[in-house]
């Protein structure tokens, strides 16, 4: 199979990954969650002119006083007289104007004797201050939220001053994480000569903490055809099933075999993509299955490019790739020779790019001090410091 480019591979992965449709759920559990449909507004806001002060609502054209005080409006008060000319109410602040009210002013700038309201020495108010007018935020009908917007917590407020409990967001993906290889051992556990950490479940498991979705940890498959074949059956009622490591040519690659053992298919295999080359996208009956490599660079980088992407869309994103921005070298680039796009770790400080340390993929150092990847496609000539290049940070 020869290496399919990297923006192939995602077009076929999402194209394999219709949204999962949404679910009516209460404002506190839909942050991070992608909204499935507009929100309209129910309700008008302000839903009349409030005062914006404590103080006392006036007419305009009874400037410059005095007032009689004839009552008094708090937020919450719905009924009130109008106001005659020459009276002045009583307001707090959010609380309605009565109608024939056109301002207001604060109470640091009157006094009063009684019931007997004047502006004090060198005060002139404006006409409609500190007024906010009926629907000057939104009316009832207004898009609050566009459908596929990833809900912040400004968002999740407007909702509710909107008129609403809860929102159609998309449903969360269940995702079964697969680490294979003999070698491995849980973190944590005593690694002898020939075991090493399994790091690419937990450090998955922290990347996806930070999305709308279910993790299951299946835990640690050795290197058998049968026990990973069984594997497979048992994680596919999930959306997705990710497996690490068994992804390349050697004997105990056995994630293609398995797949196809278990009753998938493999839809591709092998991108050109460094590091990532071996990633492996098949299907389980409904289950997506993305074989990531098991070099743990490799397997965050792909994480980055083709899980997290999977995962937005069926949680109903309309956006769900990565949007690389174009950076300042803060040093010079060799050229990439390569046939596969070369994804760089590097830290992004300053306004500029460069790279973080080592780039073997099996090297968690310079990972976990970078916060970007540098794209440099195949084939590209060198760079000097300050050419501008593709970043994707993390
Ligand atoms: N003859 C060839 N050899 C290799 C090729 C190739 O094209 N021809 N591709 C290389 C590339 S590129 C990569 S990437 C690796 C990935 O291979 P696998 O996905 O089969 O990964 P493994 O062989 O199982 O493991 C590779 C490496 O990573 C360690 N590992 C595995 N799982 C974990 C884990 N969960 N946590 C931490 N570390 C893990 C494993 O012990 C190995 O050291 O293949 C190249 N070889
Ligand atoms: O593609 Mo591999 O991830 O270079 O080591």
């Amino acid at each position: 199979m020869s290496l399919l480019p990297v923006t192939e591979a995602q077009r076929r992965l999402l194209d394999a990954a219709p949204p999962l449709g949404g679910e009516t759920t209460p404002l506190d559990q839909c942050i991070g969650r992608w909204l499935t449909g507009d929100v309209l507004a129910r309700r008008d806001q302000p839903w009349a002119d409030l005062s914006a002060m404590d103080g006392y609502a006036i007419r305009h054209s009874d400037l410059p006083g005095p007032w009689q005080v004839a009552g008094e409006s708090a937020a919450g008060d719905a009924s009130l007289a109008p106001l005659s000319s020459g009276q002045a109410m009583r307001i707090f602040t959010g609380a309605p104007l009565p109608s024939g009210a056109d301002m207001v002013v604060m109470q640091e700038d009157v006094t009063r004797t009684g019931d007997v309201m004047r502006l004090a020495p060198g005060v002139t108010p404006r006409a409609g201050a500190h007024v906010r007018r009926a629907r000057s935020d939104f009316a009832i009908g207004d898009t609050l939220i566009e459908g596929g917007t990833r809900l912040n917590p400004a968002h999740i407020a407007l909702a509710a001053i909107g008129g609403y409990g809860a929102l159609p967001v998309g449903r969360k993906p269940r995702i079964a994480i697969i680490s294979t290889g003999s070698e491995l051992v849980e973190p944590g556990e005593d690694a002898p000569p020939g075991r090493l950490p399994a790091s690419n479940a937990v450090m998955l498991g922290a990347m996806l903490s930070a999305f709308p979705c279910e993790v299951e940890q299946v835990g640690i498959i050795s290197d058998s055809l049968d026990i990973l074949t069984h594997a497979f059956i048992r994680a596919k009622s999930a959306d997705i099933i990710v497996t690490t490591g068994g992804a390349s040519v050697g004997d105990h690659d056995l994630v293609r075999p398995a797949l196809e053992a278990a009753g998938g298919a493999i839809d591709f295999w092998k991108i050109a993509m460094r590091p990532g080359k071996p990633l492996i996208s098949g299907k389980l009956d409904s289950a997506l299955v993305i074989g990531l490599p098991g070099n743990p660079v490799s397997a965050f980088a792909t994480a980055t490019l083709f899980l997290l992407p999977v995962i937005r869309k069926l949680a109903g994103s309309i956006s769900p790739l990565p949007v690389p921005l174009m950076t300042p070298l803060g040093e010079a680039m060799d050229a990439n020779a390569s046939q596969r796009d070369a994804y760089l770790r590097a830290t992004l400080t300053d306004g500029s790019v460069a790279v973080s340390g080592e780039q073997d993929s099996a090297m968690l150092q310079s990972l976990a001090r970078a916060n970007c990847f540098i794209i440099r496609p195949a084939g590209v000539p060198a760079a000097h410091a300050g050419t501008l290049v593709p970043v994707i940070t993390f």
